[in-house]
């Protein structure tokens, strides 16, 4: 079996004492690399300062080695700051006025993928297999077949992909596009965003779909597919009911005795949805006044990426309008909105999911949004609670149990709060064993097993075209 290398700009690096490191998407790629052996490559988190970063820094796992790289302040900012927070990350989730074009931040961006390029390169041997994930390192697989690379490389992105009209506007959308060719398969998480990139081809007359997943575009031929990116369902089930025994988690359930807790779990970031989705929250009570005092919405919303204005600007419009919805609605002996501004860990959150008769999930777009499963996951098949789900995640392509909401009609969600607090509990276990019975038999290890099964199988295609 070929070794595989996996390619991130974040690596989750294994715990001190050894233990791998948490998260559906680590665990089963750290899975496929204990069995096959082999390397994951990404930036370390830090910066050099203004010096060249120095070596490679390696740590051996079992059959993974893990190899990390500093970057340059420059780099930090332009490359990953710049344009891949504020250029592809709004592009790809629709929210062209938040675009910041600027021609160093995209110069930035082409050169740390070249510069990941040279270094990943020594460590690669020819019959290797290399998976590169996400938005930061789209021109990778080009900048390595420059150097003369003939491994298989795929890719998956873990965000939307947006449709032509929006990815135009981008300056650079043709070199990015030229980027996703030199990959054998390129994978998306829905098939919507597979078809915007179908589209943008046949829009801008620069490639073919060839049928049965095979695209031709500048002289190559690749595969792309829809590949929906799972959890640990099984085992996140069972995260679930052990944390019954945990003591936030208790502590929490006797906080909201005789209450339906809601709970809404985010990275601050503008594509969540998480102001209107206070609106809604607001317009529920309003509407609704028999649920005042009678439900605490939790809000955990650890912060993200602040050091790129558009998010610093938002951690300060939730913080407000919670304070406002809770100070206009709240009472002396009931806080409406809990609003947690830090990360709580993963077998807390399994508990947490379980105590919240709602999860509302209402992202403005999603590429997949692992929280709606994993609240799925960790219901109590009994007495499951109802997810309130947004159509523009990827994930509701998939759950279709939930209640489907579209964020930007906040009477819209605000309605499908009170259904989904006043819903039979025959109807929840119907649609929760439906959502369920998909997640057992889609999770993260299968994903997984597809996308590198069709990785393999891309080794038998003509790479380019006569
Ligand atoms: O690296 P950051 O800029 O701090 O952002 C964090 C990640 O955000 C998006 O990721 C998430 O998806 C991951 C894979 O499905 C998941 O493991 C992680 O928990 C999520 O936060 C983005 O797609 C990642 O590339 C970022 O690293
Ligand atoms: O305080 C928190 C908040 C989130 N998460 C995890 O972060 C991931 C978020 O993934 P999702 O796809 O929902 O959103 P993303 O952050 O990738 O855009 C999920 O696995 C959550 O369990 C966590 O461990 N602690």
């Amino acid at each position: 079996m070929s070794r595989l290398i996996v390619v991130s700009n974040r690596v989750p690096m294994p715990a001190k004492d050894g233990s791998a490191a948490a998260g559906g998407l680590a665990v089963a790629l750290q899975a496929a690399l204990q069995a096959r052996g082999g390397i994951w490559m990404g930036w370390s988190g830090e910066s050099s300062g203004d010096r060249e970063p120095g070596a490679l820094s390696q740590l051996q796992k079992g059959n993974i080695t893990y190899a990390l790289t500093d970057l340059t302040d420059t780099d930090v900012e332009e490359y990953y700051r710049g344009f891949a927070n504020r250029v592809l990350w709004p592009i790809c989730h629709y929210r062209l006025d938040l675009a910041e074009y600027g021609r160093k931040e995209m110069a930035g961006y082409f050169r740390v993928n070249r510069f990941f390029a040279h270094r990943l390169a020594p460590l690669i041997q020819p019959d290797d297999i290399i998976w590169v994930h996400d938005y930061h390192l789209i021109p990778l697989a080009a900048e390595l077949r420059q150097m003369g690379l003939k491994n298989r490389i795929g890719f998956f992105l873990h965000i939307p992909w947006p449709p032509a009209d929006i990815l135009v506007t981008m300056p650079v959308h043709e070199e990015i596009m030229r980027g996703l060719s030199h990959y054998d398969l390129v994978g998306f998480q829905t098939d919507y965003d597979l078809q915007n990139f179908a589209g943008y081809l046949r829009r801008e007359g620069i490639g073919d779909d060839l049928g049965n997943g095979l695209f031709d575009s500048h002289g190559r031929i690749f595969k792309a597919g829809a590949y929906p990116i799972g959890i640990e369902t099984a085992a996140f089930a069972d995260f679930a009911e052990r944390a019954a025994d945990n003591v936030m988690v208790q502590k929490t359930r006797r906080s909201v005795e005789g209450r339906d807790m809601i709970i809404g779990v985010d990275r601050l970031d503008y594509s969540k949805g998480i102001i209107q989705r206070l609106e809604a929250f607001e317009r529920f009570l309003t509407t609704n006044p028999a649920y005042q005092n009678k439900v605490t919405y939790l809000q955990v919303t650890p912060k993200s990426r602040s050091e790129v204005p558009e998010y610093e600007h938002m951690q300060k419009m939730v913080a407000e309008q919670a304070g406002r919805v809770n100070g206009a609605i709240g009472t002396v002996d009931w806080v409406p909105i809990r609003y947690v501004n830090r990360s709580i860990s993963r077998n807390v959150l399994a508990g947490l999911y379980r105590l919240a008769t709602i999860g509302l999930v209402t992202p403005l777009r999603d590429g997949m949004n692992l929280v709606a499963k994993e609240y799925v996951a960790a219901q109590n098949p009994d007495r499951p609670g109802v997810l309130v789900l947004s159509r523009f995640a990827g994930a509701a392509r998939e759950l279709k149990g939930a209640l489907l909401v579209n964020p930007y009609d906040v009477e819209g969600t605000a309605n499908a709060l009170a259904r989904g607090l006043a819903m039979s509990l025959e109807e929840r276990r119907e649609r929760w064993s439906m959502m369920m019975e998909h997640l057992l038999s889609h999770d993260v290890s299968l994903w997984c097993e597809n996308f590198l099964r069709d990785l393999v199988t891309a080794a038998e295609l003509p790479r380019t075209v006569t």
